[in-house]
């Protein structure tokens, strides 16, 4: 079994390759896919692909930031309530307009939140602490006021020439609200990758009605295809292929030949004698770069690279194909477009004492809550490599080590929040 052990890391590449080392020679085949322009309505969720910087400052004037009324504030020095001062009110400028003359010593000019603030003026006060004065034209001051007052100057938010966002940055509500300030619209943003998805299997079935003994649905296809989504990439969905060498490698060209930018596949990767995953794609010609990763669920993955595209077989096991997916998978999607990823961290203690006798390292199911203002986390019981249940119960990850360990509870440990699925991280 060595020996066989030893030929297949010959044609496959490395054996057990730690996760890290995985990922970084998988982030090392990608590079960033080339910029496109889109309206900026439609570049949510999409990434910056140049660094951008505000052309004019934000605010690009000097502004009003009340309703109420510009002035000199040195013409306010003894303004008091028994005393005040009036000013003669020269004239009314809203927001979107501009005063039509200088303010001069003795006289305001009537402005809304947001005007343009009038030439000469260096505060503005309020409308409700202001009066009437004692005929029409004429406004009643009762207190003095500081230079700078009710005034957004230009460039409080942004400087002009100031980075703004840099590449590589997700665009979400604020980023957009900023790009529409700053006027990129269109926006250049990295093109969306392409990501093809098959089953393999002669067990899945796709119809209507109770699938026929013995088969099953190809559940991993659509949860993949939704992790693709939330990692920024787009699934192509390539269909199932048999347990064959002839059907997984017609699969890899329908796939590149769509034009996809990586191919996944979920299962067929592991040694049983229909798992001919790894062999396809070494009789393909493919540059094979590893098969296995020493982390439990999951492990069997292959990855192997043809056409300057990458192809990773994912294992059948739905837990395996997500956990691996999460890991290793989303962050070369994400470097395709031009970002990072990885899984936000807490701090969490342990509910439950836990024990592993030994084994691979290994990410286990779990679900972190809030109580008495800690963060408690619970490993879940019975974890099930063969569906959904585990993942659908579950809010975050917590890694094993390899080899034994026992833990009590009440120890502290790091949870990875699931994309869509865990609390905010409170710390
Ligand atoms: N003798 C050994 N057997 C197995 C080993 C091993 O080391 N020695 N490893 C086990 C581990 S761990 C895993 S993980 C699985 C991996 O198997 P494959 O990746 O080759 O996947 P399959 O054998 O094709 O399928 C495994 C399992 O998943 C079901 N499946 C397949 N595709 C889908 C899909 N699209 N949606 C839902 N479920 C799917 C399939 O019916 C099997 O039940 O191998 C272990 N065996
Ligand atoms: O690697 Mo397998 O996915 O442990 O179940």
């Amino acid at each position: 079994m060595r020996e066989e052990e030893a030929r297949k890391a010959g044609r496959y590449g490395q054996v057990l390759i730690p996760l890290e080392e995985a990922r970084a020679l998988l982030i090392e085949k990608t590079a960033p896919l080339p910029a496109e322009a889109v309206p900026l309505i439609d570049a949510q969720d999409r990434t910056i692909a140049e660094s951008i910087r505000a052309e004019t400052a934000l605010p690009a004037f000097d502004r009003s930031a009340l309703d109420g009324y510009a002035l000199l504030s040195s013409d306010l020095a003894g303004a008091t309530p028994a005393e005040p001062v009036y000013l003669v009110l020269q004239e009314e400028v809203p927001a979107g307009y501009q005063a039509t003359q200088p303010i001069t010593a003795g006289r305001t000019i009537k402005v809304m939140t947001g005007a343009p603030l009038p030439e000469g003026a260096d505060a503005v006060i309020g409308h409700e602490w202001t009066a009437a004065g004692p005929e029409s034209g004429i406004v009643a001051f009762r207190q003095p006021v500081t230079a700078g007052n009710g005034i957004a100057p230009s460039g409080e938010e942004y400087r002009q020439g100031e980075l703004a966002l840099p590449a590589g940055t997700v665009i979400g509500a604020p980023e957009m609200g900023l790009l529409a300030a700053l006027g990129h619209d269109p926006v250049l943003v990295r093109r969306k990758p392409r990501i093809g998805l098959f089953a393999t299997g002669d067990e899945l079935w796709e119809g209507e009605g109770r699938p026929p003994q013995g088969k099953i649905r190809p559940t991993n296809v659509y949860a993949l295809a939704a992790l693709v989504r939330e990692a920024g990439g787009e699934p192509v969905l390539l269909g199932t292929a048999t347990d064959r060498r002839e059907a997984v490698a017609a699969a890899v060209c329908a796939g590149l030949a769509a034009g996809v930018d990586m191919i996944l596949s979920t299962g067929g990767v592991s040694a049983g004698d229909y798992d001919v995953v790894k062999d396809a794609l070494h009789d393909m010609g493919a540059e094979m770069l590893f098969w296995k990763v020493a982390l439990r669920p999951g492990a069997p993955a292959v990855a192997a690279v043809t056409e300057k595209r990458l192809l990773i077989g994912l294992s059948g096991n739905p837990a395996g194909a997500v956990i691996l997916f999460l890991l290793l998978v989303a962050p070369v999607i994400a470097r395709l477009s031009g970002r990072t990823w990885s899984l936000p961290r807490s701090t969490a203690l342990l509910a439950t004492p836990w024990e592993k006798r030994k084994g691979l390292r290994g990410f286990l199911w779990a679900k972190a809550e809030e109580r008495e203002g800690r963060l408690w986390v619970s490993l879940l019981e019975n974890q099930k490599c063969g569906g959904m249940r585990s993942f659908l119960e579950s809010n975050c990850l917590v890694e094993v080590p390899a080899g034994a360990h026992a833990w009590p509870e009440g120890r502290e440990m790091t949870v990875y929040w699931l994309p869509k699925r865990g609390l905010p991280a409170p710390n």
